[in-house]
């Protein structure tokens, strides 16, 4: 699929206010059937940030509604966030996660929202795999980094799975910092500056986003050859005061 029809489908996305679509759960790695009614979706509006690599910033993705249900589900749950390598405790990613379940109802809502970004992306698995709520106290950040795995993951089905895209949703930012920050991105969307929802100056390279609660970012990892694309780096800048809780949805693309 190209970027091209990839934005068009956005488009036709926001002009008819919202998506019909299907995620399966026959089998494997956490598959949710969910449809949304047209009635359910909060009008989002997409606004492309970058075209290549694929970054696209959404106003208004999720209701203040689904953000209370989905901090109460994640609130009992928190544990020290991981790296990929599975360490913790790591002044690297200091922020503190919770695994959220996609069968509970607010979480395959947001989360077949999430795959609808997608276009064709995800149409072989149809798989939002496992949301993760991720909350920072002053100090706390995620620095640089990729979503996207060096080697694919072997999920419990035997397939090898990858993180095609990414959507970080933020959901809470009382707080000043935790910038969500790109140093590889050209921001093409002079609007969000305007708006001050990004952030870009000559004193750094790349644009950064303010968090707020509602809004999300949504990228694509792994472009047409499969290959994670390294120009997508990016961090949780730290959180100086208060509170920012976010939420990453990393929809999979697996082998056949
Ligand atoms: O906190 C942020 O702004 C980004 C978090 C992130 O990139 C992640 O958890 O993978
Ligand atoms: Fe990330």
């Amino acid at each position: 699929m190209s970027i091209g029809s990839i934005v068009g489908i956005l488009i036709a996305g926001y002009c008819s206010y919202g998506f019909y679509h299907y995620s399966s759960n026959t089998g494997g790695v956490g598959h949710w059937w969910y449809k949304e009614a047209a009635s359910e979706i909060p009008l989002f509006k997409t606004q492309i940030v970058s075209e290549d690599p694929l970054l696209v910033y959404v106003d208004n993705f999720i209701t203040e509604a689904e953000v209370s249900q989905l901090l109460d589900i994640g609130e009992t749950q928190y544990s020290p966030s991981k790296l990929s390598t599975g360490t913790s405790g790591d002044a690297y990613r200091s922020s503190r996660s919770a695994g959220l379940p996609p069968s509970e109802p607010s979480v395959a809502r947001v989360g077949s929202r999430a795959l609808s970004l997608m276009a064709s992306l995800t149409e072989a698995s149809n798989d939002f795999g496992i949301p993760q709520l991720v909350t920072y106290k002053p100090g706390q950040q995620y620095k640089l980094h990729y979503d996207w795995f060096q080697e694919s993951m072997r999920y419990k089905d035997g397939r090898l799975c990858n993180r095609v895209a990414s959507v970080f949703v933020f959901l809470e930012a009382d707080c000043t910092g935790g910038e969500t920050y790109f140093p590889r991105i050209e921001l093409v969307a002079t609007s969000l500056l305007d708006e001050g929802k990004a952030i870009q100056n000559g004193s750094f390279e790349g644009v950064m986003f303010k968090p707020i609660p509602g809004n999300a970012l949504f990228w694509i990892n792994l472009p047409g050859n499969g290959t994670g694309d390294k120009r997508v780096l990016h961090g949780g800048l730290p959180v100086h005061t208060g509170t920012k809780t976010g939420m990453n949805i990393w929809p999979l693309k697996c082998e056949p």
